[in-house]
């Protein structure tokens, strides 16, 4: 669980002196504040509060040592105090200060950092808030200690680096060597006439904050006992160079600031801050935030406080104390002139007596005088009073007047707001659904590109397997044919076989046939002869004859029709025989044509559903390349029409 550890505030300020400069009344702040670091000393570790003031003299310029400028001030940085020579009414008035450090004229930065300011930044690191703030006349190196000389070109520290740059690197090397987890923001303010300036704000903003309906800068309290300026950029830093940039940055803008402005930097103040959280953990492992902050501050020139617009309290108890002063010196006389006239006092001579006299005489006077003069005041503040009163009551009206006009406009922001907001809502929702469809298309089309993978390798083996079924088809087609062309050969073999047997077969009963008839004949001659013969002979051998004949013509009749019927029925056989064959072969050479043209159909159908497959496919990826393209053309109007209502929204928002 991370919290945020916070601890107390510490502080320090450095007092810069010139040597020829004699503290006056203003510098009577050092002693203030010596004298109040002292009095919290008391009570340090109650309070929490630490204030430390050190002084620092600066040498004598090329142009006071050759105005041979009288030196006024002694420093004895061992004893830890400045000593001021004065001269009023020709006496030498030697008046020494005590600081809890003393640099002298010969100190360097270097040994100033390292004695005044790198035990403070320790403390920073260590998670308490610091203030390390700059404070004297103009031209007694307030800006020289705080920032000292420019850096080099190569980024090195020149030996008169002040105090600024010097804490930066301190701040990074120690994080940096502990390798702690840390997030570092600056800001960097200006503070002329009551007027804060954001030294980092963006050139923008500075006209928005010149624009007085805009709500400017200002110092709020932060309810625990502390300050913080509302409205400051802060910059977030990761490196010592980016700091020293913004610083350049912040530096040159005011600057520019000045010119335009016609200031000096001597009547502003400046405060650059380093906000450090660090990320530690416990031993018991818990982590823990610790928050520091270092406060760099250049005070304007303390002579200038007045002009800057700081009207910053003394003036009034200087006077309230001088009136407690002169009171406390009437009773004083009083007691001594009561004790004169009763002879139980001291005796003081008349002269003295007289001129005592005369003082507590012209004191009485004076008090009337300023008690007159206070009462003309008091009168002339009272009606003055009364007319800023009534001031204050038409500035109360005018306020009044100014807050309902600022509450209705800002009724109507509201308003703007919350209906800006709903329609950044509505814009979010279409965003969503147009991101919702958009994957919702980038799926279609990984589902499209598997589809046409799938496709692909369908194809492919499809195209596989109709080459091998066509190849398969040809071997068949073709093996079938050469069967049949052998099966039609052997049958002509057969026939011709069968023909030629026939025909022996038919040669053989013509022979026959012939032989017969031969037979016949040469019976029919010997029946002539023998009738002949015997015509000659006797009727009745006649008639023998005749009946033996016939005989022999019905017995040759029966074989004569026995050989015809078998050579008709021969035939007959051969007839259906070759009729038979005939019909097969037909049936056969059909048969053949008919699975040759399945076949042909086979294949063609084939083709035609390949083709038409073909033709599908393209046809579907026509539609799906139209569908992307449409999708995509949806989705461009739909993205325009999202960045034109951003565009509108963010317009509408930023009036
Ligand atoms: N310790 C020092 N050693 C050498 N020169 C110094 C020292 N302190 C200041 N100076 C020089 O004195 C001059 C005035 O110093 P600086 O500008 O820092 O004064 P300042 O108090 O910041 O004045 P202002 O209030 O006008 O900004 C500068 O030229 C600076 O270089």
């Amino acid at each position: 669980m991370d919290s945020i550890q916070q601890q107390q505030r510490r502080g320090g300020g450095l007092v810069s002196l010139s040597p020829s400069q004699t503290p006056r009344s203003s510098d009577k702040s050092a002693r203030d504040l010596r004298s109040e670091s002292n009095l919290s000393g008391k009570h340090d570790k109650d309070k929490g509060v630490n204030v430390q003031v050190l002084v620092r003299c600066r040498p004598l310029n090329e142009d006071e040592q050759r105005a041979r400028t009288p030196v006024v001030i002694s420093c004895n940085e061992g004893r830890r105090e400045v000593c001021a020579v004065q001269n009023i009414a020709n006496k030498q008035i030697d008046r020494t200060f005590m600081f809890d450090k003393v640099f002298g004229p010969t100190s360097q930065q270097k040994d100033l950092y390292d004695q005044a300011v790198h035990p403070i930044v320790n403390e920073v690191l260590e998670g308490y808030n610091c203030t390390i703030f700059a404070y004297g006349q103009t031209g007694t190196g307030k800006t020289y200690t705080m920032e000292g000389g420019a850096r080099k070109k190569n980024g090195e520290f020149p030996n008169d680096a002040g105090v600024i740059p010097r804490a930066v690197r301190q701040i990074f090397n120690i994080l940096e060597a502990q390798s702690a987890e840390y997030s570092m923001k600056v800001t960097f303010l200006e503070l002329y006439n009551e007027e804060i300036t954001d030294l980092l704000a963006p050139e923008e903003c500075s006209k928005f904050i010149d624009d007085k309906s805009k709500k400017p800068i200002a110092l709020m309290e932060d309810g625990k006992g502390g300050v913080f300026v509302r409205g400051l950029e802060e910059e977030i830093v990761t490196t010592a160079n980016e700091i020293y940039k913004i610083l350049e940055k912040g530096s040159a803008k005011r600057r520019t600031a000045e010119t335009l402005l016609n200031k000096q930097s001597s009547r502003s103040h400046s405060i650059f801050s380093i906000t450090i959280h660090i990320k530690e953990c416990t031993p018991e492992g818990e982590e823990m935030i610790k928050c520091g902050k270092l406060n760099l501050v250049d005070l304007a020139g303390s002579e200038n406080i007045s002009r800057s617009g700081a009207r910053e309290i003394n003036q009034k108890m200087m006077k309230s104390a001088m009136i407690k002063d002169l009171y406390s010196e009437i009773d004083r006389l009083k007691q001594e002139v009561y004790a004169a006239r009763e002879k139980n006092g001291i005796y003081i001579p008349r002269d003295r007596y007289l001129q005592e006299e005369e003082e507590k005489k012209a004191m009485a006077e004076k008090m009337e005088r300023m008690e007159l003069e206070s009462e003309s005041k008091d009168k002339q503040k009272l009606e003055e009073t009364e007319h800023s009163l009534l001031d204050l009551e038409e500035k109360h009206r005018q306020a009044n007047a100014t807050i309902k006009e600022k509450e209705f406009l800002i009724s109507n922001l509201l308003k703007s707001e919350k209906a800006l907001v709903e329609r950044a809502l509505d814009l979010r929702a279409e965003l969503e659904d147009a991101a919702s469809d958009v994957s919702g298309l980038f799926a279609k089309i990984e589902r499209k590109d598997k589809i046409e993978d799938r496709n692909r390798i369908v194809i492919q083996n499809f195209q596989l397997q109709l080459t091998q079924q066509l190849e398969l088809l040809h071997k068949t087609v073709a093996a079938s044919v050469t069967h049949q062309e052998h099966q039609i050969k052997d049958m002509e073999e057969d026939m011709q076989s069968f023909v030629s047997t026939k025909t022996e077969a038919t040669e053989e009963l013509r022979v026959r046939l012939g032989q017969l008839r031969t037979m016949y004949d040469s019976g029919v001659k010997a029946l002539d002869n023998i009738t002949l013969e015997l015509d000659g002979n006797s009727q009745s051998a006649f008639t023998d004859i005749n009946s033996e004949v016939s005989k022999n013509c019905s017995s040759m009749e029966d074989l004569f029709s026995r050989i015809a019927l078998e050579a008709d029925k021969l035939l007959n056989d051969l007839q259906s025989s070759l009729h038979k064959q005939e019909e097969k072969l037909t049936a056969y050479a059909q048969q053949q044509r008919e699975a040759h043209a399945r076949a042909v159909d086979t294949a063609r159908s084939v083709s035609k559903i390949t083709v038409n497959f073909f033709k599908t496919l393209d046809m579907h990826a026509a539609n799906l390349s139209q569908i992307m393209e449409e999708a995509h053309t949806v989705n461009d109007q739909k993205l325009s029409e999202l960045e034109k209502k951003f565009e509108l929204l963010f317009i509408s928002s930023s009036l």
